[in-house]
């Protein structure tokens, strides 16, 4: 590497500068030679930018319409191409000969400062479209004729996908075909999802992994993290991978969140936690963005960042723990309650769709009193559940009663709501099912794992949470392909399965346990009269929740 060289990175506002701060200090980790540089845009307060600094080299202020020049102006009608432009700015950073652009949602994991060898442009192939390269890490050299041909192109032609790497991609249009030194290796910018699309692959060079990106709407700090065991737990669906996760939520509770500034956390926690009117918070919010000039997203932010006054445990979403009659039962007041475990899936579909449910009202049943310490989550998952199961009647339609869901949305089978209410014991599962006998046959054996489902997911005595939890995560799709679930456990399973030849009923413990797990709960295939219900709704903000639920 010679001459002055950079790590170059984009916030435009408090919450991708929390990206920033963790993907700064995974340079330094690794000792990095070069340079850190964040560009920053007026939406990043000045806290923000002090704390910025502590890992930084340079704080490069950028706004896209600064240089006064023609094709400057005639931005001006293209308001939606802004953030796409701000990218750009990288360019103009001509103190260094050589950069490498940084997303703010990637990590780097193993020193990558030999990417300063690599000429303009070199990127890594896009995994939705590799004959793209994806414009989250890339090798570029300073120029402001670059930086004027871009704007230009972009003025002139547009960007196919609305953002930066459609336009960088028409720019660079000759990447995939011309020069095979430009092409990074994937390891240079794995997409955090991998390991669901080429499992095979992932498991085997893992190791070699060295900048991880969290593309996407839902980013490392929308997921749950757990400061009792410092564990992260990914939101359903996201598909993130855990491992990718916690490296991520490990820097920045060791780094970043310690020194947050505790008068931006105050007004986080204020505004998101005390019993505000709305107008109230409009109030406190217009203060804050007289004091920072800047719109902080809150409640998307101090859930999953910041450790203050978080949902009580028995309040996340997916434990609703009733144990009455079993206590009576037993005669046991000591045992461990029995839980029912309930799974939703909400899925947002986009950012905004994302942001306006982190935007909610605030949490008004948590308790300021209460402790820093807990589980972090959602707080739309968990106030939907915390209203669905305690005022059904002033639900807002997206946050329905597991009963009005069923209610309304059964078309067969209808079941007696109580049952799903919350403390039953059945099951409530995402997985399809087969519903009668011939769709049972046709699903063959990768069928019937598919519609396997736990009976009765108690969790009693001999049985910890967490085990419940992993349960849970596989039904949520986040499968421990690395661990207990590994490819080869399935595999014994299958052969197992396979040489015994037998199709219903399988009485056997859960295929995604080794088989030594005598402390699963019996799996086998579903048949056709334990399904009661299938129902789906999408309500109107489209977070669609899919529930089935099994009985014994
Ligand atoms: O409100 C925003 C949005 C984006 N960014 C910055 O811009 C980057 C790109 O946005 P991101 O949300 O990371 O996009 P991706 O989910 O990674 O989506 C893809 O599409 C984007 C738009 O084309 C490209 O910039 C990305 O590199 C590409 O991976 C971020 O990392 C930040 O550095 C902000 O600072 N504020
Ligand atoms: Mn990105």
């Amino acid at each position: 590497m010679s001459g002055k060289v950079a790590f170059v990175t984009l916030a435009t506002n408090d919450t991708y500068s929390l990206g920033c701060l963790v993907l700064g200090n995974s340079l330094r980790r690794v000792n990095t030679s070069a340079e850190l540089v964040v560009m920053v845009t007026t939406g990043v307060s000045n806290s923000m930018r002090t704390q910025l600094a502590q890992v930084f080299n340079v704080i490069q202020e950028v706004n896209v319409l600064d240089s006064n020049d023609p094709i400057n102006l005639s931005l001006l009608g293209r308001p939606d191409l802004n953030v796409t432009f701000t990218k750009l700015h990288c360019w103009r950073l001509t103190q260094y000969d050589k950069a490498v652009f940084l997303d703010a949602d990637t990590l780097v994991l193993q020193n990558v400062d030999e990417l300063f060898d690599r000429e303009e442009l070199s990127a890594a192939p896009d995994a939705g479209w590799p004959d793209c390269f994806n414009s989250g890490v890339f090798v570029y050299k300073p120029s402001l004729e670059t930086y004027q041909s871009l704007l230009q192109c972009a003025t002139s032609q547009g960007s196919f996908d609305g953002g930066d790497q459609g336009l960088l991609n028409m720019f660079y249009n000759t990447w995939s075909t011309d020069d095979i030194s430009k092409h990074l290796p994937f390891t240079y910018n794995v997409v955090s999802q991998a390991f669901y699309s080429y499992l095979p692959a992932f498991t085997q060079f893992k190791d070699r992994v060295k900048i991880v990106h969290f593309i996407g709407a839902v980013k490392p700090w929308h997921h749950t993290y757990d400061t009792n065991t410092n564990t992260v737990t990914p939101l359903p669906g996201t598909g993130h991978s855990q491992e990718f996760l916690q490296v991520w939520w490990n820097i920045f509770m060791q780094t970043v969140q310690p020194s947050l500034d505790p008068s931006l956390a105050e007004e986080l926690t204020m505004n998101l936690f005390s019993k505000q009117s709305p107008i109230e918070t409009e109030q406190s919010e217009a203060k804050h963005e007289a004091k920072y000039d800047v719109h902080v997203p809150y409640s998307e932010t101090i859930h999953t960042v910041f450790p203050f006054k978080p949902p009580k445990v028995d309040e996340v979403f997916y434990n609703v723990v009733d144990n009455d009659d079993e206590k009576s039962e037993s005669g046991d007041a000591k045992t461990e309650p029995e839980e029912t475990i309930v799974t939703m899936t909400v899925m947002p579909r986009s950012y905004s769709e994302l942001e306006s449910h982190y935007s909610e009202e605030p949490l008004s049943h948590v308790n300021p009193e209460e402790p820093p310490v807990g589980t972090y989550s959602a707080p739309w998952i968990t106030e939907g559940w915390e209203k669905a199961s305690k005022e059904p009647s002033t639900c807002p339609p997206e946050y329905k009663t597991v009963s009005e869901i069923v209610e309304t949305n059964i078309e067969t089978g209808k079941p007696d709501p109580e049952d799903l209410s919350p403390g039953t014991k059945e099951n409530i599962s995402i997985e399809p099912t087969a519903t009668n006998e011939s769709e049972l046959e046709k699903v063959g054996l990768v069928g019937e794992l598919a519609s396997m489902t736990i009976q009765t997911q108690q969790v009693g005595p001999g049985e910890s949470l967490s085990d419940a939890q992993r349960k849970l995560n596989w039904e949520r799709g986040q499968i421990d392909y690395l661990g207990q679930d590994s490819f080869e456990n399935i595999q014994k399973k299958i052969d197992a399965t396979m040489s015994s030849e037998s199709s219903v009923p399988v009485s056997t413990s859960n295929p995604f346990t080794p088989s030594t797990d005598t402390t699963a709960a019996v799996v086998k295939p579903k048949q056709p009269e334990v399904t009661t219900a299938k129902k789906e709704t999408k309500v109107s903000s489209g977070i669609s929740i899919s529930l089935s639920s099994t009985k014994k």
